[in-house]
């Protein structure tokens, strides 16, 4: 199935892409209330009451026809997309055209991280029938690169050599960055999307308040996502997508072999790409 007879790109789309676990919520969360940072009150935001899920239009449900979700060829524009879709899969007219003007927001992870989030998540899922995933297990898919969305260091390269051949079209970030100096990436953000902050907004304090809605604290919080609201059509509840929130906590759960193999499986792939997650 080509993406190309499902979906009707626009000059104007805006898409956040990642590989699943690396930063998804958080960054649909800083997209959209940086690009509509003029249309809602601070004190009152859509994200006080809906996941960032149900304010972002996945592509990959629209291209699959859910009937729940709204079609996307009706948006006005800018349409704000998600995708989990490796870079390659895109048509050529918005990946290799430089007078496509559609971008890419993109947001990656720390390997281990990514294994150990993905594998809480799995067995959030997992029917209760079932005994939970071994981390043995998920280890071993995850690192051959059994993934729904492809290996994911190749998901990261795509991205990232589509940065360096086309910046203006594709802006990577880290979540370890996001996590440092989350100000900085939500300017560098702004200014990436043609939208930069203006001295006024600057003195009214938006970056920080955009910072501080979306923040693991501030969205976790919220009612919404707290919810449990797990069915056997609908296995995924709103609090399954804020667990830790942090940097690092694979320390607490694998072993110094697996993170050794991890290590180095990243180290060979990025070799010589210019890419590092440190
Ligand atoms: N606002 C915010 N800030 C920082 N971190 C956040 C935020 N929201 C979610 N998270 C953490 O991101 C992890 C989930 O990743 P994704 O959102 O990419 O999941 S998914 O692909 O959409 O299923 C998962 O990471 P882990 O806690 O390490 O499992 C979430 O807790």
């Amino acid at each position: 199935m080509l993406i190309d007879d499902h979906f009707n790109p626009r000059p104007t789309d805006i898409i956040v892409a990642t590989s699943p676990k690396c930063g998804t919520t958080w960054l649909r969360a800083l997209v959209f209330s940086i690009i509509n940072r003029n249309s809602f009150d601070f004190n009152d935001h859509p994200l006080s009451k809906a996941n960032p899920r149900d304010l972002v239009h996945f592509l990959e449900a629209h291209i699959r026809g859910d009937r729940s979700t709204v079609s996307i060829d009706g948006l006005l524009s800018p349409r704000l997309l998600s995708t989990h879709l490796p870079y390659s899969l895109f048509p050529k007219c918005m990946t290799d055209d430089a007078s496509s003007a559609c971008r890419f927001v993109y947001i990656c992870r720390d390997p281990k991280d990514v294994l150990v989030s993905k594998w809480h998540f799995a067995n959030k899922l997992r029917p209760k029938e079932l005994p939970p995933l071994p981390l043995e297990e998920a280890f071993e898919l995850f690192s051959n690169g059994v993934s729904h969305y492809g290996p994911f260091w190749d998901h990261v390269l795509g991205y990232w050599k589509a940065s360096l051949e086309w910046p203006k079209k594709v802006l990577c970030l880290k979540y370890e960055d996001v996590k440092k100096e989350p100000s900085g990436c939500v300017r560098k953000v702004a200014e990436y999307l043609g939208v930069p902050f203006s001295p006024e907004e600057e003195k009214k304090g938006i970056v920080e308040e955009i910072v501080k809605l979306c923040s693991f604290e501030s969205l976790s919080n919220q009612d919404v996502n707290k919810s449990d609201t797990r069915s056997r059509q609908n296995p995924m509840s709103n609090s399954d997508f804020f667990r830790k929130g942090e940097v690092g906590d694979w320390v607490n759960h694998l072993s110094p072999q697996m993170s050794e193999i991890l290590d180095k499986i990243t180290e060979q792939k990025f070799q010589g790409t210019g890419f590092s997650f440190h």
